[in-house]
């Protein structure tokens, strides 16, 4: 199959979004808009650096990478509406599992009623995925690290290290309960888009998502804003089988594990209810782990023995830790 081929086999036949006016098919995508704030990002996935063909099926690869775009959305308060995929394919890679990749993305666009409006196709080293990811909010609603002011509640959604550990078991094959549960939160993450949009009437709320994993998600937020944030240890949630993982996986992975998708955020106090409120309609875990502060744009871990700053250790590129 050549790449023209290619593009015809990935086009949509019919597009969803009705503001769009050209989507495949010319130089660039046309949409109009006027009544919302038009939100965009871009993250790429490299074979190698995000996953291994020990870790994902292609399948998993092209939901995995739209999950990782959709979740910048929800971080946003924004809704997704379009995205553009931009992939560099080796040649070994067999047309079957090209399309694999693409059901795998196709099955979270059907979810999200997002379009597929254009893209790029070249032949290279590396299987690489980069995804443009286009979305509304709100006028004024769109949600920025920056808002984070002392006396806020920090909060974060779902159980937080099971994508690392869904990563371990598929490295380390053995004997663990609840595989399943950790390959899907490693393989398919849900990004927490139904949530960050029923916040939607907070005045203020300060959103990051977690890729990288919490300690660097609450620095950005703490630096964004002048702030500084107090994590309490005891607090932050984890999944019910998490007890089998080594005392310094579960320590170290809740923190640093990155690519669980969580939403971080800070609220101001009496606006908590209403994020609980929130979490119910959307059927979202929801828990309070600590509280913003005046200083110095620091991160501090709050542990029986006191208070520690907490380093930014998680997922850097270029710069990597052992976990
Ligand atoms: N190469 C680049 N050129 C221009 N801007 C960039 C580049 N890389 C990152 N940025 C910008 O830096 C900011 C932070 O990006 P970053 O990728 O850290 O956020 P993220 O997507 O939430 O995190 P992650 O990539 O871990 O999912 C964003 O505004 C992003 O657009
Ligand atoms: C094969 C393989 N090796 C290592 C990892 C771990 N990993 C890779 S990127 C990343 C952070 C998010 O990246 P980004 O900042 O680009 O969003 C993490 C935790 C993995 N998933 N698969
Ligand atoms: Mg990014
Ligand atoms: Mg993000
Ligand atoms: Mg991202």
């Amino acid at each position: 199959m050549d790449e023209f081929s290619f593009i015809n086999s990935i086009k949509q036949s019919t597009y969803k979004q009705s503001t769009l006016l050209k989507g495949v098919g010319d130089d660039a995508a046309v949409f109009r808009q006027s009544s919302k704030d038009i939100v965009t990002a871009v993250d790429t996935f490299v074979e190698g650096i995000h996953f291994s063909r020990k870790t994902m099926d292609p399948f998993h690869i092209g939901n995995r990478a739209l999950a990782a775009n959709i979740s910048d959305m929800a971080a946003m308060g924004a809704s997704p509406v379009f995205y553009l995929v931009s992939i560099v394919i080796p040649s070994h890679w067999t047309e079957d599992e090209l399309s694999q990749i693409y059901r795998g993305m196709q099955s979270l666009a059907k979810q999200y009623k997002i379009d597929l409006i254009g893209g790029d196709t070249v032949s290279g080293n590396e299987l690489t995925i980069s995804i443009t990811v286009i979305g509304y909010a709100a006028c004024g609603k769109a949600r920025y690290r920056s808002t984070a002011v002392e006396g806020d509640i920090v909060f974060v959604t779902g159980t937080l290290g099971d994508s690392i550990a869904g990563y371990h078991i598929l490295m380390n094959p053995g004997q663990f309960i609840n595989k399943n549960y950790y390959y899907r939160r490693h393989q398919m993450p849900d990004p927490r888009v139904a949530f960050a949009l029923e916040l939607e009437d907070l005045q203020r709320v300060a959103l990051n998502d977690i890729s990288d994993g919490i300690a660097n998600e609450a620095a950005e937020i703490a630096e964004a804003s002048g702030v500084s944030i107090t994590i309490n240890y005891q607090q932050i949630p984890t999944s019910d089988s998490f007890s089998q993982f080594t005392v310094n996986q579960q320590r170290n992975w809740p923190l640093f594990g990155g690519e669980d998708f969580e939403l971080l955020g800070a609220v101001p106090k009496r606006d908590w209810p209403l994020v609980q409120q929130a979490a119910q309609r959307t059927q979202t875990m929801v828990t309070e782990i600590g509280y913003v502060d005046i200083g110095k744009e620091l991160v501090y871990l709050q542990e029986e023995n006191g208070r520690k700053p907490l380093n930014k250790k998680g997922y850097t590129h270029f710069k990597q830790v052992k976990l």
